[in-house]
């Protein structure tokens, strides 16, 4: 779906480069989480999927990004969209029609849809996301989760096959929060929408992403399986990420001895407290 190969970005006037070297292959159907500390590049990585970097976004781009095969240096972004849907942190800022219908069928317009297409497209998308019934609505009344879906909603009615999300839950209260979250694993296991999602609740990426990867100064320094990742925690840790409290609560009942593994979620921690007590 997507392959990254030597990929090095320097914004124009910037000193150093914030992408340095980045080699990345995504599956078909798999879920990524970035993890890094503020500045490590998350973002810029991201905006390098839908061809924002380097078509809008001027800067020295080396390397290469591959999107369903498409070299994203010669496709556009409007043709890039298509493939990949990008959801930034805030709504407000991805929001510009007077109702939620209109905020969702706004892009497909441009694609030169016929209007029972546009119907379809638009009934599915609100559909997913939980949205039908407030078709009418005027956007900047919707709650924070609902504002996000939309934006969500609207980057479905394109029909992508991958999704791109940098933070799209850090303005959000906790149940807009849940609610983003849950619609994000349900793309992901129901519609094998390719997800890469940033995103500093590690208790979800732990239990819902097939892999991490963690950036640092521009550079990929640990790629692998949320438990393997994990399991690094002082290395997490010394990098500014945050660690999920199972893991952390895992870590001090090894260091007594009394857990083999510190990398557990919160069900297999409570699970192995539970046998240890009951033993
Ligand atoms: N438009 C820009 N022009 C120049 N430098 C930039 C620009 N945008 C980001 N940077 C720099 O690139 C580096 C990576 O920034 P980026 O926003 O990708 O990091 P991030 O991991 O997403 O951080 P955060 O978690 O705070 O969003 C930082 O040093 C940042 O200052």
């Amino acid at each position: 779906m997507i392959r990254v190969e030597e990929l090095s970005f320097k914004y124009t006037g910037a000193k150093e480069y914030s992408l340095k070297n980045i080699n990345l292959k995504v599956k078909k159907g798999e879920f990524l989480g970035i993890l890094g500390a503020s500045g490590s590049g998350k973002s810029t990585l991201c905006l390098t999927f839908n061809g924002i970097i380097p078509h809008s976004i001027k800067g020295e781009f080396n390397g290469n990004v591959f999107v369903q095969g498409y070299n994203t240096k010669e496709a556009s972004v409007a043709e890039l969209s298509k493939l990949v849907g990008l959801v930034l942190q805030n709504p407000d800022s991805q929001l510009f029609n007077m109702t939620v219908e209109e905020e969702v069928a706004f892009s497909l317009e441009n694609l030169g849809l016929d209007v029972e297409e546009i119907r379809r497209r638009v009934y599915w998308s609100l559909k997913i996301t939980g949205l039908e019934g407030l078709e009418n609505e005027f956007p900047p009344n919707l709650s924070g989760g609902q504002k996000q879906r939309l934006v969500i909603a609207s980057v479905l009615a394109m029909k992508p096959q991958i999704l791109v999300l940098d933070e799209p839950t850090s303005q959000l209260d906790p149940l807009g929060r849940e609610q983003v979250l849950s619609l994000i694993t349900l793309l992901n296991k129901e519609q094998s929408i390719t997800i890469i999602l940033v995103e500093h609740n590690t208790e979800y990426l732990f239990d819902f992403a097939d892999r991490l990867i963690v950036l640092d100064k521009g550079e990929l320094v640990m790629e692998g399986k949320p438990r393997e990742v994990f399991e690094e925690a002082g290395f997490l840790r010394n990098l500014g990420i945050k660690i999920p409290t199972s893991v952390k609560i895992g870590a001090e009942l090894k260091k007594k001895g009394l857990l083999e593994r510190a990398a557990l979620n919160d069900r297999e921690l409570v699970d192995a407290i539970r046998t240890f007590l009951k033993g």
